[in-house]
């Protein structure tokens, strides 16, 4: 399989047994959310290794102690809608203090341009590590469109999580966005005529929400 210099592929076996079920085309709304939701928790579990900690004391039932807690910039996550949304509950759950943002963009089936509908971040944006939330990375072009955004309202620090990447996608992101370190639980073959990820998984958003 190719390599990136931006792209991590988390390949844990957990990750890789629910991925074949998300992407199985016989597998149900609730099963499908269900799945996201875990992927993405799992995912997070692996890009969150090296946060930043800081010493705090506390007294334990027994003794006074030394312990330590997350440190630094508030965590913030940003899921693009609607997909991200699959995403953002489960990222969330494992990093309670995160703040959360959101991007409405949609893909003109014609043109697969990105279409911006909804901006909305926490203030102080330069103070921040940003996490952006989509399943899909397929040309790039939303993902590229939702970290340029974030970049002019002053964010300097984002990393993208997806689900499933097209070699495509990567490479929109590495000449758009050379800074911010995609991770994702496959990279796919390539893309169909209409923009879809080949094997991939469908459409995200409609699969999670039942429209289609
Ligand atoms: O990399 P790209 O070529 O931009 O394609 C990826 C985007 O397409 C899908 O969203 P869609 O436009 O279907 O909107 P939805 O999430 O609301 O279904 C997907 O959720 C990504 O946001
Ligand atoms: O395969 C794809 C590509 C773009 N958007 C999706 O939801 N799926
Ligand atoms: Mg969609």
């Amino acid at each position: 399989m190719r390599t990136y210099p931006n792209l991590t592929v988390v390949g844990h076996p957990l990750i890789r047994h629910k991925l074949a079920v998300l992407r199985d085309a016989q597998t149900p709304t609730k099963q499908f959310k269900e799945l996201v939701d875990e992927i993405a928790m799992l995912i997070t579990y692996e890009i969150t290794r090296d946060l930043p900690l800081e010493a705090v004391e506390i007294e334990t039932p027994l003794e006074r102690t030394t312990a330590h807690t997350l440190a630094g910039k508030k965590l913030t996550l940003v899921p693009i809608l609607r997909a991200g949304l699959g995403m953002v509950d489960g990222v969330a759950r494992l990093i309670p203090s995160a703040r959360v943002g959101h991007i409405g963009l949609f893909r003109d089936h014609e043109t697969l341009q990105p279409v911006d509908y909804y901006f909305k971040i926490p203030s102080e944006p330069e103070a921040r590590d940003f996490i952006v939330l989509d399943p899909m990375l397929a040309t790039g072009g939303s993902a590229s469109a939702a970290v340029a955004s974030l970049k002019r309202s002053g964010a300097t620090r984002v990393q993208l999580v997806c689900l499933v990447a097209a070699p495509e996608g990567v490479e929109r992101m590495l000449a758009d966005h050379p800074d911010v370190r995609v991770w994702t639980a496959a990279l796919d073959r390539e893309l169909n005529a209409q923009g879809y990820i080949l094997p991939g998984l469908g459409d995200a958003g409609d699969r999670l929400f039942g429209t289609r």
